[in-house]
């Protein structure tokens, strides 16, 4: 798939300099046009990937942000998306739209700047463009705080409804104990590159590599077609011993039986990697059998693909997740230095974390509406009723 990606706000715009990076260094190609919108001068600053030209900053002329960010407020980000719309649309200009399956939209949910900017953003591009918009939300952890999480609670509802798929990161089911938060972040950004380009980047063949199921980018279109909130599985193996064509090599004097042994190898290879992805962490922890439709990627050099032990996880995740609606191809990659499974899990419904982060929204709701008892005016701009229920932004 090719598409392009724009990060909202800080989280956003670090999660895509981290996609272009690990493109960079692994030889793939999934991010045709990249861009950073922010109101935060000094973060767009900080970025390595995204081209100088394609930073934009917005809200200048806003008093509250003054380029120092939206303060974690995602009424301010949404307001300032949308008087600096024009800027953003021109640098939007430059994505080669023949060339593209779509749009990604990054954001961290929990401040101000991606959590209002990113679904004003996604909304606005699916209005001008007959390509899907999808989004890719990182929900804050639970020990950030009340705030956080009510912002998270109400951009999630938003962005869902403003994207045909939103790809969900939970960082409180990634956060490790010992590291600083920028080490953690910088980690989990990593982790987060990895199985999004190793999923999304399926299909995008350099023309050197032939492949018996090569997955085609109109199967991860339809796997995310489904709308709602996803999740993706991901594990990894070091390569078999020797190379595989040394191996080869060597049965082509033998009776064959090595041949067989390595095919049986090579089927319980594939097969157990993709049941060790979906019972891994995933991005976000979601109940597998609520999944609507499923796309398994096997990534690495061909010589380790084997059809057989595709046809067998497919099977498998079939019955797991109690439906037929399950796509399975290959993606060769000859360099590749270990072979590698994606598991998107599409249209997931049973998400505890998701439960938990509005429990806590609906908590932080009642201790904002009472500190603001002075201050009347801005709980009006938060809060649109008193129902208990969050409004999207
Ligand atoms: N995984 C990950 N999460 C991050 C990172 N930086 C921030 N976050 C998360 O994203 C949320 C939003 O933070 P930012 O992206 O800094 O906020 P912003 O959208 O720039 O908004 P303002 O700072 O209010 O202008 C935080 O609450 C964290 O949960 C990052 O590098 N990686």
């Amino acid at each position: 798939m090719n598409l392009a990606v724009i990060g909202f706000g800080n989280a956003g715009g670090k999660v895509v300099d981290k996609l272009l990076a690990f493109e960079s260094n692994t030889g793939r190609s999934l991010c045709r046009f990249a861009l950073a919108v922010n109101s935060a001068e000094i973060d767009l600053a900080k970025l390595d990937y995204v081209p100088r030209d394609n930073r934009i900053l917005i809200g200048q002329t806003d008093q509250r942000v003054k380029g120092r960010g939206a303060g974690a407020d995602p009424e301010v980000g949404a307001t300032i998306a949308r008087q600096d719309h024009h800027e953003i649309e021109r640098a939007m200009d430059g994505v080669p739209i023949h060339d593209i399956d779509g749009f990604l939209v990054v954001a961290g949910l929990g401040g101000g700047t991606g959590s209002g900017g990113a679904p004003v953003l996604a909304e606005t591009l699916s209005d001008r463009y007959a390509e899907p918009v999808y989004g890719l939300g990182v929900l804050p952890s639970a020990d950030e705080g009340g705030r956080p999480a009510f912002n998270a609670a109400r951009s999630l509802t938003s962005f869902t409804e403003a994207t045909e798929n939103l790809v969900l990161f939970d960082n409180d089911t990634w956060r490790q104990h010992g590291d600083s938060v920028e080490m953690g972040y910088d980690r989990t950004n990593e982790e987060i590159a990895r199985r999004v380009v190793t999923l999304l980047a399926a299909g995008e063949l350099d023309g050197s590599q032939i492949s018996e199921a090569a997955m085609d980018s109109s199967d991860v279109k339809r796997t995310l077609a489904t709308g709602g909130v996803s999740s993706i599985a991901f594990a990894s193996s070091s390569l078999e011993s020797g190379t595989r064509e040394g191996k080869g090599l060597i049965s082509r004097f033998t009776n064959g039986h090595d041949e067989d042994r390595d095919e049986s190898d090579l089927t319980m290879k594939v097969h157990g990697l993709v049941r060790k992805a979906v019972k891994s962490r995933l991005t976000i922890p979601a109940e597998i059998d609520s999944a609507e439709r499923s796309l398994i990627v096997v990534s690495g050099p061909p010589s380790e693909f084997s059809q057989k032990g595709m046809r067998r996880a497919r099977e498998w995740l079939e019955r797991e997740t109690d439906s037929v609606e399950i796509l399975a191809g290959d993606d060769p990659r000859e360099r590749a230095d270990r072979l590698s499974v994606a598991v998107l899990l599409s249209n997931v419904t049973r998400v505890d974390r998701i439960d938990a982060l509005q429990d806590q929204a609906v908590d932080a709701k009642s201790n904002i509406q009472n500190q603001a008892d002075t201050r009347e005016d801005e709980i009006d701009d938060l809060i649109t009723d008193d129902s208990g229920e969050l409004d999207p932004i």
